[in-house]
């Protein structure tokens, strides 16, 4: 059988909950083979972030380079990027190697508010990347910025996601973290005309640190391993639901989802 194989391009989180620690712990738990080029360090833990610290792109593009002449991913999912001339080199490279499954997770601010992403670097994303994305997972705050639209209706995410695939990616995930509804977890799923919901309950817990990294992981794992958009993002949605359902209390802050709940809850 062939080995799935997946690359994450995102930051280092030191404490472990988010970023690409979060998202190798995610190929790991899917029995997909995790590969990691490295865009910045942060020092991080529950309670936020506290120093970022950039990889020269050189150093971001060589990593690219090395994966591809030995190993070529079959999905590949980035996080945070910082600089528009790391998204550049990032976009460039994929393009050029022609990889395929691009999950792109638009981080910009952590949860304690910390930038992750450079206000110059807006328009990079939407420029050079969004073209090359094959699905783009934003939060709502994410979709406000990369849209200019206010999102709180249905109709305000109808319209958000139809403009947000004008920009390029093919699906759109609007995720549903961030808003009110305090009973359901609902994202918005759109493949450029139609539109699904996507429901779970929505879990009362401050620990909810790396959500959006574990969800954008496990849709690019189960891309890896050859599954449509379409059915990976239901085992994202699963697995998501059961890595907060038995989030882990450590640290004082906002504790780290469970990478590992979701294979516990499917073993025989
Ligand atoms: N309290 C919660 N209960 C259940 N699902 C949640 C909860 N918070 C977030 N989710 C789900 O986690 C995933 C990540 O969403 P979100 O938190 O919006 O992303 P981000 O971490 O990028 O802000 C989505 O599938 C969302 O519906
Ligand atoms: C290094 C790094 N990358 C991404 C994030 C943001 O992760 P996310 O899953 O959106 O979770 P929260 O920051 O909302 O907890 C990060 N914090 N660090």
């Amino acid at each position: 059988m062939k080995q799935a194989m997946a690359l994450t391009i995102a930051g280092s989180d030191s404490g472990g909950g988010a970023g690409i620690q979060a998202d190798l712990k995610t190929f790991q738990e899917l029995k997909v083979y995790g590969m990691s080029a490295l865009t910045a360090v942060t020092a991080q833990n529950t309670l936020g972030v506290q120093g970022v610290y950039p990889v020269p792109k050189e150093g971001v593009i060589q990593q690219l380079n090395a994966i591809e002449e030995d190993l070529r991913p079959q999905a590949l999912k980035t996080g945070m990027l910082f600089s528009s001339d790391i998204i550049e080199a990032v976009a460039e490279r994929i393009h050029s190697f022609q990889w395929k499954n691009i999950v792109v997770d638009p981080v910009m601010i952590a949860k304690g508010g910390a930038s992750l992403l450079l206000e110059e670097a807006i328009d990079a994303l939407k420029t050079h990347l969004l073209p090359v994305a094959t699905v783009i997972t934003p939060n709502i705050p994410e979709a406000e910025v990369l849209t200019g639209l206010n999102i709180i209706t249905a109709d305000d995410k109808r319209r958000a996601v139809e403009k947000l695939t004008e920009l390029g990616p093919k699906y759109v995930i609007l995720k549903g973290g961030h808003d009110e509804n305090p009973k359901e977890a609902i994202d918005f799923f759109y493949d450029g005309s139609e539109l699904k919901e996507l429901r779970s309950e929505r879990i009362p817990t401050k620990n909810t640190h790396g959500t959006g990294c574990t969800f954008s992981a496990a849709l690019t794992a189960e891309l890896a391993k050859g599954k449509s958009v379409e059915d990976a993002v239901e085992t994202a949605k699963l697995f998501i639901q059961a890595a907060i359902q038995n989030s882990l209390e450590i640290g004082s802050g906002h504790g780290p989802t469970n990478h590992w709940a979701y294979q516990e809850n499917n073993k025989q």
